[in-house]
């Protein structure tokens, strides 16, 4: 499977002398395309710090991140800007959404951004919006929607432009288990119907059924990776040190 992202030997630290904190060390990780990934581990080992790098929102302070095969190591902001717009939808724990757009017009937002504008626009933005089977919801306001709704509405936002890559941090931490599941059956549909490379920062063990791959971090380091296996439900643990060295 083709890699969205790759990141290699990448550092992230904050601030100087007593207060530096080294967030992310030397950290190796592909995000593929057709793949549910989920990055998982305890409070304050990276994983938004990663997200953020891997997003193109926060420079690394050292290592490299391709997005889609392009670097972005010396990209200038407005390069940076032009990268995510064009490969990346992000989704956030608190949905984001503007308060004062329906839902399709929070959708439609994204396409515009992208200087897509008109009939087709709106049309786009409704049947991205139904895909995620909230059609009869087109011209309600986030106020009128529950949070699984709205939170939809914002998968619906990060997909609309046809990113090839879905960045999630906690999508269904403010969710109920219900809702939780009908949202992270939404992203691995993304990934598995329309190819796109995802990954969902999740603290919630009972949503890992959905991912094709685990991948664990502590203390800014990925210590362990799994492919839970669909077919005998049995998962298969990796060392990251025995995948570097090549073994099965
Ligand atoms: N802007 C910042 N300035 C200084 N330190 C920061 C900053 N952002 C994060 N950190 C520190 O970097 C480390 C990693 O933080 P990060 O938010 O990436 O962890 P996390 O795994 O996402 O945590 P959580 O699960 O609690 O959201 C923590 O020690 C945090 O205190």
């Amino acid at each position: 499977m083709s890699a969205a992202i790759e990141a290699a030997r990448v550092c992230k630290t904050y601030g100087q002398g007593p207060t530096r904190v080294e967030a992310v060390r030397a950290l190796d990780l592909v995000v593929r395309a057709h793949e549910l990934t989920v990055l998982v581990g305890p409070s304050g080992s990276g994983k938004t710090t990663l997200l953020s790098i891997l997003g193109c929102m926060l420079t690394p302070t050292s290592g490299t991140v391709r997005v889609c095969g392009v670097p972005t190591g010396d990209a200038r902001p407005e390069a940076l800007a032009a990268i995510r717009r064009r490969h990346i939808g992000f989704v956030f724990q608190s949905y984001h959404l503007f308060s004062t757009l329906t839902a399709g017009e929070n959708v439609q937002l994204a396409l515009d951004i992208r200087s897509e504008r008109g009939p087709g626009a709106t049309a786009k933005s409704a049947a991205v919006l139904a895909d995620v089977g909230l059609s009869a919801k087109l011209n309600a306001f986030p106020r009128e929607l529950s949070g699984g709704e709205q939170q939809r509405v914002a998968i619906a936002r990060a997909l609309v432009a046809d990113p090839s890559v879905i960045l999630a941090d906690e999508p269904t931490a403010a969710l109920d288990s219900e809702n939780g599941r009908a949202i992270m059956a939404i992203l691995s549909s993304a990934a598995k119907q329309r190819g796109r490379a995802v990954l969902v920062v999740t603290h919630d063990a009972r949503l890992f059924r959905f991912a094709d791959r685990i991948v664990h971090i502590e203390d800014g380091a990925i210590t362990r990776e799994e492919r839970p296996d669909a077919d005998d439900c049995e998962t298969h643990a990796r060392t990251v040190g025995s995948q570097r060295a090549g073994r099965p």
